[in-house]
């Protein structure tokens, strides 16, 4: 496989950052993760403006431009002779001295990943949920950033080995329904889908973005709030949500069954209409 990295394409296992990089060293590092469907990476607009903002934020100077965004992708696709990826867009500080910067990093490093997927599905995937012990930590900074820092992420994902398929939920340290693993949550009663508030500290996801717009479009009121494990528990239907598995119905949490996938089904299939155009 072959990487993009500071301009250049080359191959994964010859690209090499310096260790002075303090994406490396403080987790001063963000990303977007994103899908190319037949060539067209899926809502990158809304992706890479909220690098951008990130990127302000930690004061890495990084500004989104399109049309060079989308060359350095396709030239990447190119090299990797993929129509169909997985794609992580990553933009690490670039190199500093040993100690914290207070001022703005100048010449971050860019480094595009790139996995093969697998042509899209017509129907969502469906997972299984469980519990987890460890609690979501708490943002590094005033809204969680898709930053580097992923230890909270890596531990829960221990939790989960013996089940690699399941998504893992997190509660926040005040035992409110947070997120998943890697994935926001939602869950269905009557006419009116939920979801957790981004201030109980969970990512912002794009798909989460895109479904409840989605939602509003298809008549569903959404309400976004403070929720107890209970309140999933009573779920007629819950589904989980990212850039890569889509919009994933969730069969069971733990050994609570749900009698219904209607709202998610109905989701992916608009999902499916506008992911090779939007
Ligand atoms: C952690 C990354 O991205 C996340 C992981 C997934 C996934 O495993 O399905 C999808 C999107 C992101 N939430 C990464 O390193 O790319
Ligand atoms: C912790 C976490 N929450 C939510 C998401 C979903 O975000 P998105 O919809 O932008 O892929 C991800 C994936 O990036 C994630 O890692």
């Amino acid at each position: 496989m072959y990487v993009y990295i500071d301009g250049e394409i080359k191959k994964a296992g010859e690209a090499r950052l310096s260790v002075f990089d303090h994406g490396f060293m403080y987790g001063l590092g963000l990303f977007e993760t994103f899908r190319v469907y037949n060539g067209h990476p899926f809502l990158l607009n809304a992706h890479m403006e909220r690098l951008e903002a990130s990127a302000e934020e930690l004061g890495i100077v990084f500004r989104y431009e399109r049309e060079m965004v989308m060359e350095e992708i396709q030239q990447l696709l190119d090299a990797n002779g993929l129509h169909n990826a997985y794609v992580r867009y990553n933009v690490s500080a670039g190199p500093g001295d040993l100690g914290l910067q207070t001022t703005p990093y100048l010449d971050p490093v860019i480094v595009i990943y790139m996995k093969p997927l697998p042509a899209a599905g017509a129907e969502p995937i469906q997972k299984d949920a469980l519990w987890l012990q460890l609690r979501r930590n708490s943002p590094e900074g005033r809204e969680r950033m898709k930053s580097h820092h992923y230890m909270n992420n890596w531990l829960a994902k221990q939790e989960m080995k013996d089940r690699p398929e399941a998504e893992g939920i997190f509660l926040n340290e005040q035992g409110y329904a947070a997120e998943g693993v890697v994935s926001n949550i939602f869950w269905r009663r009557g006419n009116t889908l939920y979801t957790p508030a981004v201030d109980t500290g969970i990512l912002n996801g794009i798909t989460r973005q895109f479904v409840i717009q989605l939602a509003h479009e298809n008549d569903y009121i959404v309400e976004k709030g403070y929720f107890l494990p209970q309140d999933i528990e009573a779920a007629e239907e819950m589904f989980v949500t990212n850039s890569i598995q889509e919009i994933a119905l969730v069969r069971a949490l733990e050994d609570r069954y749900f009698p219904s996938c209607s709202a998610a089904q109905l989701l992916h299939s608009r999902y499916r209409e506008e992911r090779e155009t939007k």
